[in-house]
């Protein structure tokens, strides 16, 4: 990890139109440095995806600042943001959806690396990117539906890595895995966004996972980040009540099963009212 501060957010809302109008992020701030993988965890609905789709570019914020490689993403110009935001790559929950069905898989990673050269960097092969992620590169000319979800989300991986980002946003991009490979393809992210210098924002309600890949965490709730710190300090230690309880929610080694979190109306309140532990 350096220096580098790759994303910057700061202060960030987001809200969706209705009567009355939906906060989904409430001031939110972040920052990931190069190298780094930051998660953002928290129930459904506590926000997540809106901030990965504002620091991706996706959707303006209403409220705060993105700050990419030092430049704000919000006062990019039509034809520079298309051009720049190659360095944002993305990888959804759904590899099946994000892959285009009628194309060799190895032109969609040629894609990435077509991304990179615009950019001025070295060229690379698709065959290359396939061994990096762990695929048979004989297989770059077969099409998605010849592979497993697991190898389509190594596909999708490739494609994004291949344009060589700086960032990466990730939104819960094991989950739609099995259970068996959700972990060893988290691990993979994690250690092909390192070995390239950039930083990674990983979203998922694996917590058992984000506590094993990410340096950093926030915590979600409501909007809000509720507790922002080291992985290991807040799995050891989680100094906000909202965080005791979503850690509570993780299945209990000893085979007792998933604990809900099923909180009262009051409990909900407690959280809320409790100011957030940020590092
Ligand atoms: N396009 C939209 N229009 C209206 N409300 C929305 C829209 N997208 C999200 N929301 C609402 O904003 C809030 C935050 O949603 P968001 O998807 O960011 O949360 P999340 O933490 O990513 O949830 P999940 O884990 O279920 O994906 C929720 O209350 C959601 O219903």
């Amino acid at each position: 990890m350096s220096d580098r501060i790759v994303l910057d957010a700061h202060d960030l809302v987001v809200r969706y139109p209705g009567s009355p109008p939906v906060v989904a992020v409430d001031g939110v701030s972040l920052r990931i440095s190069a190298g780094e993988t930051v998660a953002l965890v928290g129930e459904s609905g506590s926000g997540k995806s809106s901030v990965a789709r504002a620091v991706a570019g996706i959707d303006r914020p209403a409220e705060g600042e993105v700050r990419f490689d030092g430049g704000a993403v919000t006062a990019l110009g039509i034809r520079r943001r298309a051009r720049e935001l190659t360095a944002i790559q993305m990888v959804f929950q759904d590899p099946s959806t994000s892959l285009n069905p009628r194309r060799r898989v190895g032109d969609q990673v040629s894609d990435g690396i077509t991304a990179a050269r615009a950019r001025g960097l070295e060229g690379s092969r698709p065959e290359e990117w396939f061994e990096r992620v762990g695929l048979d590169t004989a297989a770059v000319s077969r099409f998605p539906h010849q592979f497993s979800g697991g190898q389509k989300q190594r596909i999708a991986i490739a494609r994004a890595l291949a344009a060589r980002p700086h960032l990466l946003v990730a939104d819960e991009p094991i989950s739609a895995l099995d259970a068996s490979t959700q972990t060893s393809v988290a691990a993979l992210m994690r250690d092909l966004v390192s070995e390239l210098g950039a930083g990674m924002l990983f979203i998922s309600h694996d917590l058992a996972v984000v506590q094993r890949i990410a340096d950093r965490t926030l915590v979600m709730y409501g909007g809000r980040v509720m507790e922002s710190g080291d992985t290991a300090a807040i799995w050891a230690a989680p100094r906000h009540p909202y965080t005791r309880a979503l850690l509570g929610a993780i299945p209990k080694p000893d085979g007792a099963g998933r604990v809900p979190v099923s909180p009262t109306a009051a409990e909900r309140a407690t959280w809320t009212d409790v100011p957030p532990v940020e590092d």
